[in-house]
């Protein structure tokens, strides 16, 4: 007679405990912060903040100018621009090119590049607390997609979910978090290929976009920018990444993005538009409906049939086909600006302010929750996680390996013809110094050029990192060179095993491994010049140019040509600076010492010895040589590292708006600017 209760009490409790876990199942459901279940968390695990807290981002009377060297205005990239993002919306901001939509986008998120000749000012707030006092987590995907190519979607995500969530986490909640992700963001089919470059085929445009959205998600933003995001993507491409943004909209996020002209499937999923022209505002509020409804009461009413996003991009752009058609278009946007603005004063600013009003009080009553605290590991931790990135890209990219492979052996083959089996002639003292020249040049350049070409691209990545604060620069200098130096290794040692027995440089197991460690020490020096090239230039293209330039410097003074007993007192320094002098004396120091010539005439050389006498390397030494050489490396990696540092990303600081008078706009006068 006990029984039947009992067994009642643990059926009820059995589908309660069912039915909480279902709900609570559900509610994770559709949030794209939360997937880490309490069941898995251990003790001192720290959980990501499951709800996304809603925000509004507000800005007012935005006004930014740049000014000539005597402080007159020039350009006015955006004209007293005003208007909110809310949470669980995506914004669009449209207009023709060079109206200004980055700029304002760039501005929102607090990372207007920093310029003396820039003054911004206006009032910019999060919650109705200014931007700066802000503690939400804002995202930012910007137009060019940068990552290490050699990773796949999946490593690339799980590196930064890595570097960005809680050393707390453990790797299982991390990688169920990061496969939540693939998931939510429709990447799970090319999760395990790698991202791909120019030159090796990787994942698609679209996906990489959509990868970037991952990355930006992992800190749990509230609000995410993305800029001109489906810039370069085919239509259906296109149309999956708009998708991806509207669904971030509709779980809670706060989504603003800059698009030039969509198509009218990706316009029907803006919930709010703001169009600028010329940095003004044309009109600011919902994207359907009331739009065209705005615009038709002004007397421009949509056809129907007509994408409304082409409609409003032809109205609010000047035409310049003939000088009448331009002075027209720009007395309509003119109007148009001026129509909007008295609309707007009109208006007042009520509504903005009653709503940050009330996101200010929810951020009081302690619902600020959704920045996740990154708990940056220290030294080795970061190192550890960069190492094995630097070594993936490194032993991965097979093709770059295989061209310098083939580079090596190719010129150790051809300059092993040129200086083949060198005897012991007076002739042949010219045909070493010549031929060890060479190999020091050839040494250098590709070294060189290989670093130059890639490092450019690497470093944006890594400064788009640091401004994260994702990790220190030192342990991501030290990585990559420990990754890259087995793999940096190899080409001089292969053209040494090469070019050493084809020429019958001095016969002997030890000279020949010196001879490879010198060409692999100049190697080194090489590469961390290029470091510093690729540091300071703005382009690959401008690192190409820069380097080699530099380099032939390096090589006029590099021992050969010109004698540094003969340099002018004025450029004695560069052959001490010089990785190809440093590199040639030891070489030949190596090559020389002990080396007898056959010497028929009295003033014939009848040793090494005088031959580096006449070269001006008679008191040196191969260990001194090849430690000034790694004193150079030491150099430029230690230049590579303060230019990185200093480069780091500075932004425009907005400065409070004086009260204006009513606002006049010119657009005239600025189209001529
Ligand atoms: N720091 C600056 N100094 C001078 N002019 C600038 C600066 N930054 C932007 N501009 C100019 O301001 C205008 C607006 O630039 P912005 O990149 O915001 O336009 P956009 O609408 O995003 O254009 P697009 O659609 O072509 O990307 C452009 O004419 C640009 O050349």
């Amino acid at each position: 007679m006990m029984v039947a209760p009992k067994v009642a009490t643990v059926v009820v409790a059995g589908v309660a405990a069912l039915t909480l876990r279902f709900v609570r199942r559900r509610r994770r459901r559709g949030r794209l912060t939360a997937v880490v279940e309490d069941e898995e968390l251990e003790a001192g695990e720290q959980a990501v903040p499951t709800a996304v807290v809603p925000v509004t981002v507000a800005w007012d009377r935005v006004e930014c100018v740049v000014r000539d060297k005597r402080g007159n205005v020039v350009k006015r990239l955006l004209q007293g621009v005003s208007g909110e993002a809310k949470a669980g919306k995506l914004l669009a901001i449209m207009g023709p090119s060079g109206s200004g939509k980055t700029t304002l986008l760039n501005v929102l998120a607090g990372q207007l590049a920093a310029s003396t000749r820039v003054r911004l000012t206006g009032s910019l707030t999060i919650n109705g607390r200014p931007f700066s006092q802000s503690k939400h987590r804002l995202a930012y995907v910007r137009q060019e997609d940068l990552f290490f190519s050699q990773l796949t979607v999946r490593e690339t995500l799980s590196l930064a979910a890595e570097l960005q969530l809680p050393k707390t986490w453990k790797a299982k909640a991390r990688e169920r978090y990061v496969q939540e992700l693939l998931y939510r963001l429709g990447l799970v089919t090319c999760a395990d290929t790698i991202v791909g470059d120019a030159k090796v085929r990787g994942i698609s445009g679209g996906e990489k976009k959509r990868l970037s959205i991952a990355c930006e998600l992992i800190a749990s933003p509230s609000v995410i920018f993305a800029d001109e995001p489906t810039t370069g993507l085919d239509a259906f491409q296109a149309e999956r990444v708009m998708e991806t943004l509207r669904k971030l909209a509709q779980e809670g996020h706060t989504v603003v993005c800059s698009i030039h002209q969509p198509r009218g499937s990706i316009y029907s999923k803006f919930d709010d538009l703001i169009l600028l022209s010329s940095g003004a505002v044309v009109y600011a509020g919902p994207a359907q409906g009331h739009a065209l409804t705005y615009f038709a009461d002004l007397g421009y009413k949509c056809p129907e049939h007509t994408n409304p996003a082409e409609y409003f991009a032809d109205l609010i752009s000047v035409d310049y086909s003939s000088s009448e058609n331009e002075g027209a278009t720009r007395q309509k946007i003119a109007e148009l600006v001026e129509a909007f603005l008295s609309k707007q004063k009109k208006k007042g600013n009520h509504l903005l302010m009653s709503y940050a009003d009330t996101a200010r009080d929810s951020d009081e009553e302690g619902m600020v929750q959704d920045t996740v605290m990154v708990n940056k590991g220290g030294f080795l931790w970061q190192f550890q996680l960069l190492l094995r990135r630097a070594w993936r890209q490194t032993t991965r990219d097979k093709s770059t390996n295989r061209v310098r492979g083939t580079m090596s052996i190719t010129s150790a083959l051809i300059f092993g013809s040129i200086f083949w089996r060198m005897g012991r002639s007076q002739t042949s003292v010219q045909d070493r110094m010549g031929l060890l020249q060479v190999a020091a040049i050839n040494t250098a350049m590709s070294a060189l050029t290989k670093t130059v070409n890639v490092f450019p691209k690497e470093r944006s990545i890594v400064q788009r990192e640091q401004a994260k604060g994702s990790y220190s620069l030192a342990p991501y200098l030290i990585a990559k060179l420990v990754a890259e130096a087995p793999v940096s290794a190899a080409f001089p040692l292969a053209f040494g095993a090469v070019v050493y027995p084809m020429t019958n440089l001095n016969p002997s197991l030890e000279r020949f491994l010196t001879f490879s460690g010198i060409v692999t020490a100049e190697a080194f020096a090489a590469s961390a010049m290029g470091l510093t090239v690729g540091a300071i230039a703005p382009t690959t293209e401008a690192a190409l140019a820069l380097g080699p330039s530099l380099m032939t410097v390096f090589i006029v003074f590099g021992g050969y040509y010109v004698n540094s007993e003969n340099t002018p007192a004025i450029f004695q320094w560069i052959p001490r600076v010089s990785l190809i002098r440093w590199a040639f004396q030891a070489l030949s120091i190596n090559e020389f010492k002990g080396l007898k010539f056959e010497a028929k005439n009295s003033f014939d050389l009848q040793d090494g010895e005088q031959v580096l006498e006449r070269l001006s390397f008679g008191g040196s030494s191969v260990k001194n040589a090849v430690s000034q050489e790694l004193r150079i490396a030491l150099f430029w990696y230690w230049l590579t590292y303060v230019l990185l540092k200093r480069n780091k990303a500075k932004y425009q600081v907005l400065e409070a708006s004086t009260p204006v008078s009513p606002h006049k706009l010119k657009i005239e006068e600025l189209d001529h600017e």
